[in-house]
């Protein structure tokens, strides 16, 4: 009996160390933007995004295989100013695969800065896994004196690969922080801090490639969002309006007349109108062209009824999300419903 007891001690603490040893698994998938960017120079400001492939970014970086298994692949390679309704598809679908069927435990995107925080979002709606999915870039080029991309790249594979990372949606990792995909925004054309989320803060922070978190993301996201694009080839057509004094409504007649599924409004204050945009708005909801009221203010929300009486005319209020955001919740409640009502449900939740 003594021995049997040892025998079953010994293979279960083989068992144990085995599982230890087991790193895990992250999967890189490459997009482009400056992390992969190439100049001529270490000291020019101009350059060529998304030159570098997906092995020679993680050949930059080997310490990203001390507590990781890692591979890589390359879905596009593009200035994230090119990103659009296919490569997102695309994404979706292949990080769907990647965490619930090839079993991997964690995604890093590298992708350009200028979109970056559409595509997270876009993410954080349609992956259907609660395993980490982390979007990492960089504001100065692979080549540049004190190059930014490696430190991030090699950030966001920590955050992937901890286990404290679970359930918090889709993640942004630059600059040592990590932020929301939701709440995350771009701040600074240039500045290596550019990532901010000027609403809550950050989800957390990294120290010597050691992840802090001092948040967890409120809002519906990945298992608990109902959208889901696995049969989606096409997302409805929604475009962006932009307010300012003396405002031209001539892009939102072109939208109107191009048959847009829906239009979100770049509005002054708390989502006000210019009135002949405004008059534009009240025709196109009638013709069952769904109106969002974001703002052009970087901070608050874009309330219910404040100046706008929403009620009446069917709009829906962007609540939190910036004019970029709305554009993306917007397209993918349109693959649901056309009940400005529910529509208005999902910018409550998400
Ligand atoms: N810092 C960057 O990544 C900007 C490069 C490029 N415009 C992009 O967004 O991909």
């Amino acid at each position: 009996m003594k021995k049997i007891t040892s025998v079953l001690t010994v293979f279960l603490l083989l068992i144990t160390i085995n599982v230890q040893a087991q790193k895990p698994r992250i999967r890189i998938l490459a997009t482009g933007g400056t992390i992969a960017g190439v100049s001529k120079s270490a000291t020019e400001s101009n350059y060529t995004a998304g030159e570098l492939g997906i092995y020679q970014l993680i050949q930059a970086v080997p310490q990203i295989k001390d507590n990781a298994d890692i591979s890589g692949e390359q879905i596009v390679k593009i200035g994230s100013q090119d990103m659009n309704d296919k490569v997102w598809l695309t994404l979706a679908k292949r990080i769907n695969e990647l965490l619930n069927k090839e079993g991997y435990d964690g995604i890093v995107i590298t992708h350009g800065t200028d979109t970056m925080e559409e595509t997270a979002y876009f993410l954080n709606l349609t992956v259907k896994s609660d395993k980490p999915v982390v979007l990492v870039g960089a504001m100065r080029p692979a080549t540049a004196m004190s190059a930014d991309g490696p430190l991030n790249l090699y950030n966001a594979v920590q955050v992937a690969a901890d286990r404290n990372s679970k359930g918090r949606g889709v993640m942004v990792c630059l600059n040592d922080a990590v932020l929301s995909a939701k709440d995350v925004t771009k701040t600074n054309t240039t500045g290596v801090q550019t990532f901010q989320d000027p609403n809550y803060g950050t989800l957390g922070y990294l120290h010597n490639g050691k992840v802090f978190f001092n948040n967890m993301p409120e809002k519906k996201h990945t298992i608990h969002s109902v959208f889901d694009v696995t049969r989606l080839s096409q997302l409805p057509k929604v475009g962006i309006v932009y307010n300012y004094s003396n405002a031209s409504a001539l892009p939102m007649q072109a939208f109107m007349q191009a048959k847009f599924d829906g239009i979100v409004s770049a509005g002054v204050g708390n989502g006000n109108l210019y009135k002949d945009i405004f008059d534009l708005a009240v025709k196109a909801q009638n013709q069952g062209i769904q109106f969002v009221r974001s703002s052009r203010v970087p901070t608050g929300a874009t309330t219910l009824d404040a100046e706008v009486d929403d009620a009446k005319y069917h709009f829906v209020a962007s609540q939190f999300l910036n004019p970029q955001k709305a554009r993306v919740l917007l397209m993918l409640a349109l693959t649901q419903t056309k009940d400005w009502k529910k529509i208005q449900e999902f910018f409550n939740e998400y």
